[in-house]
C-alpha cells in the first residue's frame, strides 16, 4: 500500500489533479505538508518574490510551475501565489472569518475544487502543517477536491467568486444541477448560512434555538456538507441543552460535534479537543445552567 493514497494527473478541463489510488476512508488523512513558504497579510509580488528568492533553486523552479490563473494580470510570482495559497488559520467558512496568513504547499495546490468537496483542507498551527483529510469514504480512481469557496452560498455566488479568483467555470455536482434541483441546493445552502446568525440571537430562547439548529443541520446533510459543516451547528446545540442543563443531551451533541471535528480536522484538532473537554463534562461550559433547568422539545422547523 503506498503511503500517499493519490497521484497527480491531468484532468480533461481542469490542468493537473488529485486522484484516490485506493479506496479511503471518511477521516482518514490524505496528506500533511509542510508550506514552501508562507505569506502574512496582504501578499503583493514584492513579498512573494522576497519569500521565493529565500528558495533553493529545485524549489523555485517547482514554485515558478505552478498554475497561474491571472497570467497577464497580475505579475507571475503574485499571480501564481494567489492561484495556489492555502489559508493558514482559522477560515471559517460559516462566520466568513479570513485567515490572515496563507502558504503555498507543492501537493496541495494540486487538489482541485468542488462545491460538494471529499477532503477538508485543515492549518495545525501546533505542527506548522496543513492536513487534507477524507471527509466521506472515497473510491479508487476518484478525484479528490477541497473547496476554494464558501459552499454555503448560493450556486450564482460561487460561480462568480470561483471565476474571478481562479477563472474558472465551476462543473461539479453540485453546480451542475439545474431547474427545481438547483433552486432547492440554492435555499438549502443559503438558510444554512442565515440559520448561522439566527441560531447566534437565540441564546435565551433555546427551544427556538435548537429547531434551528436541527433544520441547519437537515440541510447541510441533504446538501452532503453534514461531515464538512456539521460540527460547529452540533456545538451550538451542545450549548442550548446545557445552558438548560439537560447534561445526557448535551453531552450527546457534543460528541458529535467532536466526532465530526476528528473527521475532518483531525482528533489533535483545536475543536476536537475543545469538544471532547465537553463530552468528558457539559457542566465544563460557562453557559452551563444559566437557564431555567427544562427539556427542550418541540417541531422541527
Ligand atoms: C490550485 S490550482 C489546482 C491545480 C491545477 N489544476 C494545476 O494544474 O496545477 C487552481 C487552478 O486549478 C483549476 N481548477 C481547480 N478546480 C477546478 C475545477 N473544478 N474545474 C476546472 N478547473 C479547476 C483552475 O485553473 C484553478 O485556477
Amino acid at each position: 500500500m503506498s503511503k500517499e493514497p493519490f497521484m497527480i494527473q491531468d484532468i480533461p478541463g481542469k490542468g493537473r489533479g488529485m486522484i484516490a489510488t485506493r479506496s479511503i476512508s471518511s477521516g482518514e488523512m490524505v496528506l500533511a505538508e509542510a508550506p514552501l513558504f508562507i505569506q502574512t497579510g496582504l501578499p503583493t509580488n514584492a513579498t512573494v518574490l522576497a519569500s521565493v528568492s529565500a528558495l533553493n533553486k529545485a524549489q523555485q523552479r517547482e514554485f515558478f510551475s505552478l498554475a497561474n490563473c491571472h497570467r497577464g494580470k497580475l505579475p507571475p510570482a503574485l499571480g501564481i501565489f494567489q492561484t495556489n495559497a492555502l489559508p493558514c488559520g482559522f477560515n471559517d467558512r460559516i462566520s466568513m472569518a479570513v485567515a490572515t496568513e496563507g502558504a503555498i504547499f507543492l501537493k496541495g495546490s494540486m487538489f482541485n475544487s468542488s462545491c460538494l468537496p471529499n477532503v477538508n483542507n485543515y492549518w495545525v498551527e501546533s505542527e506548522g502543517k496543513i492536513t487534507f483529510r477524507a471527509i466521506r469514504d472515497i473510491s479508487s480512481g476518484e478525484e479528490l477536491y477541497i473547496s476554494y469557496c464558501s459552499c454555503l452560498a448560493d450556486r450564482e455566488t460561487r460561480q462568480v467568486e470561483l471565476k474571478n479568483r481562479f477563472g474558472f467555470e465551476c462543473n461539479c455536482t453540485a453546480c451542475s444541477l439545474s431547474g427545481e434541483e438547483r433552486k432547492a441546493s440554492d435555499t438549502r445552502r443559503s438558510s444554512v448560512a442565515k440559520l448561522h446568525s439566527e441560531i447566534g440571537a437565540c441564546g435565551a430562547q433555546p427551544s427556538l434555538g435548537l429547531r434551528k439548529v436541527k433544520l441547519a443541520l437537515r440541510y447541510l446533510n441533504e446538501e452532503g456538507l453534514l461531515e464538512s459543516h456539521g460540527d460547529s451547528y452540533y456545538y451550538d446545540g451542545f450549548q442550548f441543552y446545557t445552558s438548560s442543563s439537560d447534561i445526557n443531551s448535551a453531552k450527546a451533541w457534543a460528541k458529535k460535534a467532536w466526532e465530526l471535528a476528528c473527521r475532518n480536522k483531525g482528533p489533535d484538532s483545536e475543536e476536537a479537543r475543545r469538544f471532547d473537554v465537553f463530552v468528558q463534562n457539559p457542566r465544563a461550559h460557562p453557559s452551563f445552567g444559566l437557564l431555567t433547568r427544562q427539556k427542550l422539545s418541540g417541531p422541527e422547523l
